[in-house]
């Protein structure tokens, strides 16, 4: 797999700095909000970058291993809630309104079809259980990377300048474990979380799951792909795509929480360069999250205890995007605001 991924513009980033130390405010006293301004200019090559159209993708996908009783919920579950964000009721159409966000709905492999309203890109009915079976054969996960990849050209061509990944699958998160586990070598226990909500029994038997299907595939961390065709997920495999196609167009991707992040790790595990292009919304509550963030050297920008998915972490950061942005463009200048400089200065 070819993947050629843009070098980080460093003028760019240099001439937004320059413009912010100009800003009537003591230099970087807006932190994070300064060094997410700087980031995005040198991702887009532009350093007054302006997203006028967001896309949040949301890939839904069944999982297979849902027969282990890995989730506290049902699998018809995520068809159901397909329904619902083609309706607009769920989290994720709430919160990508207030951002100004589309939402674009992705059927990768959900059981039961859905209605319409939703990007049919299908590879099967779910994967298969991880604990007796590869999840998805080598060319289902390299078609599921590729058509993450077209999508991303795809919502380029349409005008989107900022990508926001989310995603829905009853039992993804043991999956997103397993995929964490295999890429950065930690142990199951310590990556793998409550998901929908088990209890503490349950959560041992999640860990021992996933440990049994990890000690059946030994997956290669040096073959991603691989990894994901073992103990990956459709809507998984879609998303790592998803981040490549976005960061070979320079396209900002703000990632979710832990599913959205063990997709990342895939993507950079085939392409490096593309963390550039990464912002971390926020710090899931599942474990594995944090391990995720700290292997791709990303820093949350929000921790507020979420674990619900659908990109609902991604919706909330894009309006510390949006701050960024605007207090790169309106905030005055010393000299025109007629504000005196620092005294050592
Ligand atoms: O984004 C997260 O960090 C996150 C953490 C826990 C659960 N989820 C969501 O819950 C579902 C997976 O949970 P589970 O318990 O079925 O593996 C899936 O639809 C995810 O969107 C998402
Ligand atoms: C209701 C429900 C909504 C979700 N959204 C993402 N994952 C989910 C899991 C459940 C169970």
């Amino acid at each position: 797999m070819r993947i050629d991924i843009p070098a980080f513009d460093q003028a760019a980033a240099e001439a937004a700095q320059h413009r912010l130390d100009r800003l009537t405010k003591p230099q970087g006293s807006l932190g994070r909000l300064e060094e997410l301004a700087v980031r995005l200019a040198g991702m887009t090559g532009n350093p007054r970058c302006r997203f006028e159209r967001r896309t949040v993708v949301v890939m839904a996908a069944d999982h297979g291993v849902t027969e282990e009783a890995v989730s506290a919920f049902p699998q018809e579950v995520t068809a159901q809630m397909v329904a619902n964000f083609a309706a607009g009721g769920a989290g994720i159409n709430v919160l990508a309104r207030q951002a100004r966000a589309q939402v674009v709905v992705v059927d990768m492999g959900v059981r039961t079809r859905s209605a319409t309203g939703v990007l049919d890109r299908r590879l099967g009915p779910g994967t298969r259980n991880m604990t007796r079976e590869p999840a998805m054969s080598r060319a289902q996960a390299e078609a599921a990377v590729a058509a993450g990849r077209e999508l991303a050209g795809q919502l380029a061509a349409g005008g989107t300048s900022i990508l926001l990944t989310g995603e829905m699958g009853i039992g993804n998160t043991t999956a997103a474990s397993a995929v964490t586990a295999a890429l950065t070598g930690r142990p199951a226990a310590e990556v793998t979380g409550r998901g929908t909500g088990l209890d503490h029994g349950a959560l041992a038997h999640k860990i021992a799951v996933v440990e049994r299907a990890l000690a059946l595939h030994r997956p290669d961390p040096a073959d991603p792909i691989g990894v994901l065709s073992a103990v990956g997920g459709f809507e998984i495999a879609g998303l790592a795509g998803l981040v490549l196609g976005a960061a070979e167009r320079r396209i900002p991707v703000i990632l979710d929480g832990f599913i959205t992040g063990s997709a990342a790790l895939a993507a950079c595990s085939l392409a490096p360069a593309a963390r550039e292009y990464l912002i971390a919304s926020h710090r899931s509550v599942e474990p594995g999250h944090r391990i995720i963030l700290e292997a791709l050297g990303l820093e949350p920008l929000l921790d507020l205890g979420l674990r619900l998915g659908e990109g609902t972490g991604a919706a909330l950061a894009l309006q510390l995007v949006d701050a960024a942005v605007a207090i790169r463009d309106e905030m005055a200048e010393f000299a025109e605001a007629g504000v005196s400089e620092r005294l050592d200065g």
